[in-house]
């Protein structure tokens, strides 16, 4: 069976120039949630659009269940529901308007049914006569959300879907997305919350200026929030690290003041007791320790800014 997207090779260049993503090779899971991490202007947005046909590929192939984008359009898009960043849908319109036409520009046959299960689940049911331009910002939300699943897709995208909705409509929506995926759904969300992708995704992809820096299973992720860092301040600066402590877990930062370990807390050995006596026996003579634990977040940010 054909990965719910496969990725390869992509770029986009815009016009004027501006490389909005390099080379993205990824492939998304049958049933996974895949949260995509990075910060204003990474690209996810051009990406998402690029996979829901909104902007064209400047170079690379994507194919949606084994249908390219491009020479297998319809039956791509068919399979996909999409909830944009920006709200935009028919003022006048009422909601289950709006949301029943919206089934039929796939092609769908009418399923009031259908229509009713989603607007209820969406809170949406007692609002189904009213004029979209008569709802709040959050319920103009839950119609873009309710218009994304009228067509029944195997994939749903959720561009930035909780930025600067309440949260009640965030628990309504991670309730949703969970029910979405037991039935199978592949969900691939875009945030700027690392706690979001935390709780919520299988895996999560950092991409920052257009280069996908890492896509890892969250459990592992998790595992590396397990490092703690023990920073060593010398009681005088060295210039380089001596021989015998040029380790992959050991750095020496703060213009050779500070040594930087890396440990694994759930090691049963964490190493500390010997990288001290090591030190002693180099003569080097530590002031002051300290320890940290790394978090998510400090992961991500170091990614990122290495990728500068
Ligand atoms: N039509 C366009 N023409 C030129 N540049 C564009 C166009 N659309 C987007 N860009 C640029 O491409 C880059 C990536 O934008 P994109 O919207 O994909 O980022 P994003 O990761 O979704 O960001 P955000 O988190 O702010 O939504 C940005 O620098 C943006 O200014």
């Amino acid at each position: 069976m054909h990965n719910a997207i496969s990725i390869k090779n992509l770029s986009k260049v815009y016009e004027g120039g501006f490389k909005a993503l390099d080379n993205v090779d990824l492939e998304i899971k049958n049933g996974e949630i895949l949260a995509l991490l990075g910060p204003n202007g990474a690209g996810k947005t051009t990406m998402i659009s690029i996979i829901c046909g909104i902007v064209n590929p400047t170079s690379g192939s994507v194919s949606v269940r084994g249908h390219d984008i491009i020479s297998d359009f319809r039956q791509a898009r068919s399979l996909i529901g999409l909830v944009p960043q920006e709200l935009h849908t028919d003022a006048f319109e009422t909601v289950w308007a709006t949301v029943s036409y919206s089934r039929g520009l796939f092609g769908r046959k009418p399923n009031p049914e259908l229509v009713e299960q989603i607007l209820r689940d969406l809170t949406l049911w007692d609002k189904k006569d009213t004029p979209i331009m008569a709802l709040s910002g959050g319920m103009k939300r839950r119609v873009m959300i309710a218009k994304a699943l009228s067509h029944e897709p195997q994939i749903l995208f959720l561009d930035e879907p909780t930025a600067g909705v309440d949260v009640e409509l965030r628990k309504d929506m991670w309730a949703l997305v969970n029910r979405l995926r037991e039935s199978g759904v592949t969900i691939i969300l875009t945030t700027h919350y690392i706690e979001e992708a935390e709780e919520i995704a299988d895996r999560v992809g950092v991409i920052s200026k257009g280069r996908l820096l890492l896509v890892e299973d969250k459990t592992e992720l998790m595992r590396k929030l397990g490092k703690k860092e023990l920073s060593l301040q010398l009681a005088e600066p060295i210039g380089e690290l001596p021989g015998t402590l040029r380790r992959d877990d050991l750095e020496l930062v703060n213009g050779g003041q500070e040594i930087v370990f890396n440990y694994d807390t759930q090691a049963e050995r964490t190493g500390i007791a010997s990288l001290l006596a090591d030190l002693n026996k180099e003569g080097i003579v530590v002031k002051d320790l300290d320890t940290k634990q790394s978090s998510l977040e400090e992961i991500f940010v170091r990614l990122v800014e290495e990728s500068r």
